[in-house]
């Protein structure tokens, strides 16, 4: 969907794939089609109307060319139900089509993006850009774009034709256009503003509403239904606002711009009244003309009234070409074998928001292949953001990760991640069943390989309680299912997976005693001949590690093994008295 230089201007303004661009075209041109067979009928009735009065005037009436009439009337209706038929296939059916290939083609491409996008955009404007912005194009794309063009070329003809038969009549059925026109491009910049303001304020509104839905729990909880909803109150009065002055403007404007374009009957019938009293036209002509202007003012009218939509579309369709040009993550090397290589942070410095205070201040440490290193420090301390830079989730601002010598910045994200197995501590479910769940760790895995890993991690004593067992399927976000029944899901997929190097992230935090035990079972099984990084709060579980790194504020304060940091004496000896002293345990 990016564009290049050689794209059609109106492909780019309205953010069409390649294949949108050529169907709105067609959809164009059948629209036409369709409204210029829609005049034949129309003129048709003209002619029968003109044969008849000639009858009424006395005149001899031509009965077997009105009969040919008729019949041509009859060719005519099929002629335009045809047309209508082909007009809806290619409005309506592209329209659909292109909605669902821009979305698919914007989220494949928001998974391409770098995780630090993510931390600086709003999950309801990203929901707002795909669905929002891209329903509004398709409402234009299918039932106003095509029919707007389509009335100003049959309008053009008729002008023309009408010209043809008496100009001074057909200037006046149009002299109130441009009037009309100028009305409307005149709001234009006011009305943008406010759909723009609208667009913030529908944005913010989503924010707040998300944020209280989530939250609900923890509002309940802390008493706080009264105040935590007043933020959400003033959002959506806000929205409302703004939503009553939008209707307004465009109101006011199309009313304003109708009513001036009507204003055209009323000069037609006093000039034509005019030159039919002065002899200059028969009242047959004055009669068509009053005719036509009721046919081509009720298109003229329709296009007025979509105009201020179709010039918002702008503002919205400019956030969808700018989503889909964000640049994608860098790195295109392939990263096969590299897992199995020691991993080297060489002076890592890394902050969230690019240039705000660093997380990571210069972080340097070696992981060597097959041995496990422990993360241990102060909450805060960067120990989980260490491990989302070795998983390339983000990159350092400065220095670098190296696999093997390989800077990771210059690998392809997901050729390096097939080396990585992550246990986190917030696991993402997704809605489908706890089989696919735990396939997502070897996409193709088969259901024998899915159950031995499930069984493994210890899965199978609460996926046995669920309804339907396996296929269950967990909700949005795994709702169903308790903090150590995620992380076990979470360990599954990785024993699933069974990649070189392995970043386990308080990966038991959320287990009993008891399934701990199991699990770290598992995860020993896990780790067997693996590179892996573990950060653990319970610095128990990190005794035995082959190289423990103390983190302090962003920085390495201590590395050694556990005698070494105990004999020194430092912040991991004082971490581990702290809390043999709260748990009661000793080493
Ligand atoms: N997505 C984020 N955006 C901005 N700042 C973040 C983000 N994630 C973490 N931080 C900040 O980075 C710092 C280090 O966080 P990190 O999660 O790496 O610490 P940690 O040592 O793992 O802490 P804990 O032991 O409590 O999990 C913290 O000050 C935190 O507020």
């Amino acid at each position: 969907m990016a564009a290049t230089s050689k794209t059609p201007r109106i492909q780019r303004a309205l953010a069409l794939t390649d294949e949108g661009y050529r169907g709105l075209r067609r959809a164009i041109a059948a629209c036409t089609l369709t409204n210029l067979a829609l005049m034949v009928p129309f003129a048709l009735t003209v002619m029968v109307f003109g044969a008849v009065l000639m009858r009424l005037t006395g005149d001899e009436a031509d009965w077997g060319g009105l009969w040919g009439l008729f019949a041509a009337g009859a060719v005519g209706l099929v002629v335009v139900f045809l047309c209508a038929r082909n007009d809806y296939r290619r409005t309506y059916v592209t329209a659909y089509r292109e909605t669902e290939a821009t979305r698919m083609a914007l989220a494949e491409h928001l998974r391409r993006l770098p995780m630090s996008f993510f931390n600086q955009r709003d999950l309801s404007e990203l929901t707002e850009n795909l669905m929002g912005d891209v329903s509004s194009r398709e409402s234009l794309m299918s039932s106003t774009i095509p029919q707007l063009v389509a009335s100003c070329v049959s309008t053009a003809v008729v002008c023309a034709m009408l010209g043809f038969f008496e100009w001074r009549l057909a200037l006046c059925v149009f002299v109130t256009l441009p009037v009309a026109l100028g009305i409307v491009l005149a709001a234009r910049q006011h009305e943008r503003r406010l759909f723009e303001r609208q667009t913030k304020a529908r944005l913010a509104a989503s924010a707040q509403l998300m944020d209280y839905i989530e939250g609900i729990r923890d509002i309940r909880a802390c008493r706080q239904v009264g105040a935590r909803s007043k933020p959400m109150r003033a959002a959506l009065g806000t929205l409302r606002d703004l939503a009553m002055k939008v209707e307004l403007a465009v109101d006011v404007c199309v009313s304003a711009a109708t009513t001036v374009l009507q204003a055209g009957v009323g000069i037609t019938v006093f000039v034509g009244t005019m030159l039919l009293s002065g002899g200059e036209a028969d009242v047959l002509t004055l009669l068509m003309f009053l005719l036509i202007v009721s046919r081509v003012y009720g298109p003229i009218t329709s296009i007025l009234s979509q105009l201020p939509n179709l010039l918002s579309l702008s503002g919205r369709t400019a956030r969808l070409r700018a989503l889909a040009e964000e640049p994608v993550a860098a790195g295109s090397g392939d990263a096969a074998g590299l897992g199995e290589r020691s991993i080297e942070l060489r002076d890592v410095r890394f902050s969230y928001d690019g240039n705000g205070d660093e997380v990571l201040c210069g972080v340097s440490f070696t992981m060597e292949p097959g041995t496990v290193t422990a993360l241990v420090g102060p909450s805060g301390s960067g120990k989980s953001t260490v491990a989302k830079l070795v998983a390339r989730f983000f990159s350092p601002s400065s220095g670098a990760i190296c696999a093997g010598g390989v800077d990771l910045a210059g690998l392809d994200e997901e050729s390096w991640l097939r080396n990585v197995s992550v246990v986190f501590q917030d696991v993402t479910l997704f809605d489908d069943t706890v089989m696919e769940n735990i396939r997502m760790g070897r996409a193709g895995a088969s259901d024998e390989e899915v159950l031995a890993a499930a069984r493994a991690a210890h899965c199978e004593e609460f996926v046995d309680r669920m309804p339907e067992g396996w296929g269950t399927r967990l909700g949005e976000n795994g709702a169903r299912l308790s903090g150590g029944e995620r992380q076990r899901i979470s360990i599954a997929r990785a024993l699933l997976k069974d990649a070189p190097v392995v970043l386990l992230d308080e990966a038991t935090s959320s287990l009993d005693p008891e399934n701990e035990t199991l699990v770290q079972d598992a995860l020993s099984r896990l780790c067997a001949g693996k590179t892996v990084l573990v950060i653990a709060h319970r610095l128990r579980t990190v005794a035995g590690a082959d190289s423990i790194v103390v983190l302090d504020r962003g920085r390495v304060a201590e590395r050694g093994t556990h005698a070494e940091l105990m004999a020194a004496g430092g912040l991991y000896a004082r971490l581990v008295r702290i809390q043999q002293q709260s748990l009661g345990w000793s080493l």
